[in-house]
């Protein structure tokens, strides 16, 4: 399970998160919707112990991030907004370094490295440095990174972002695989159609706060919307947006 509670945090005195509460249950997909500077980067990067609260606590299989950030690193896989690769490691080196951080070792990491080749069709990039690599190149490290360690939970920041077509289609192949494991899985996206495809759960961001949550049926049923575009413009809008611009999507 991944769970926040009434987390808060700002900067340089300005509020981002004001009491933000959510949970995630195993085995569950979950989508972290919102505008473009309302937090949600702030929030997963707090989930993943990138970044202290000022108040309140993020928990990962019921552990506390800020208190057991080694056993949390364990149970998480983390695909963040910066990709951060080591230029000079060919994919192999990379990926076997981070999986021996996992304590991966012998067999189990020969296993571990073979299946994320396999799976993320990285043989071609294998043995390459990852410097010059293209973005989705890169993006597509970063998940196998985020998956060597088989962890039972994953956070990912726009995981599709720089993704061609097919790649994005794996990617969410994975992911449902992942689910269907017992994976707990977060993401944040701009992308409907992929929230839509993949998500159990929908949790909306406005002002800091979930302002709502659901199916993306339930959310449509709430709102009176019959799709999730809609929905989500006059969740996490509301007011904010003149008639003129809602009337665009309805
Ligand atoms: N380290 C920081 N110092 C100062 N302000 C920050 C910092 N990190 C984030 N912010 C601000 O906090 C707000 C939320 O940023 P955040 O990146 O979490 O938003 P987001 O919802 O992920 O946005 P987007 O959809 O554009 O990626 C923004 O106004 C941002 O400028």
């Amino acid at each position: 399970m991944i769970k926040v509670k009434s987390v808060c945090k700002q900067f340089s005195g300005t509020p981002v998160l004001k009491d933000l509460n959510f949970s995630i249950a195993d085995g569950q997909i979950t989508a972290l919707l919102g505008a473009n500077g309302t937090g949600k980067t702030t929030c997963l990067r707090i989930i993943t112990g990138l970044l202290k609260a000022d108040s309140g606590h993020a928990y990962i299989g019921g552990l506390e991030v800020s208190k057991y950030p080694k056993e949390v690193r364990r149970k998480l896989g983390v695909v963040g907004d910066r990709e951060g690769l080591y230029e000079r490691l060919t994919v192999a080196e990379y990926l076997s370094f981070f999986a021996s951080a996992q304590g991966l070792a012998g067999d189990n990491l020969e296993y571990a490295l073979q299946s994320v080749r396999e799976e993320l069709e990285l043989s071609k990039l294998w043995n390459r440095r990852t410097k010059g690599f293209s973005q989705g190149e890169r993006m597509k490290v970063s998940l196998a990174r985020a998956l060597v360690h088989r962890p039972s939970h994953l956070i990912l920041d726009e995981p599709t972002r720089g993704l061609d077509v097919l790649a994005a289609r794996l990617l969410r192949r994975t992911l449902l695989r992942l689910r269907a494991e017992g994976t707990a899985i977060l993401f944040s996206s701009h992308i409907m159609a992929e929230v839509v495809e993949l998500s159990d759960t929908v949790l909306i961001m406005a002002n800091g706060t979930i302002v709502d949550s659901g199916t993306p049926d339930e959310l449509n049923t709430r709102s009176g919307s019959n799709n999730l575009e809609d929905s989500f413009v006059k969740l996490a809008y509301g007011q904010q947006v003149g008639k003129s611009q809602q009337g665009e999507v309805a």
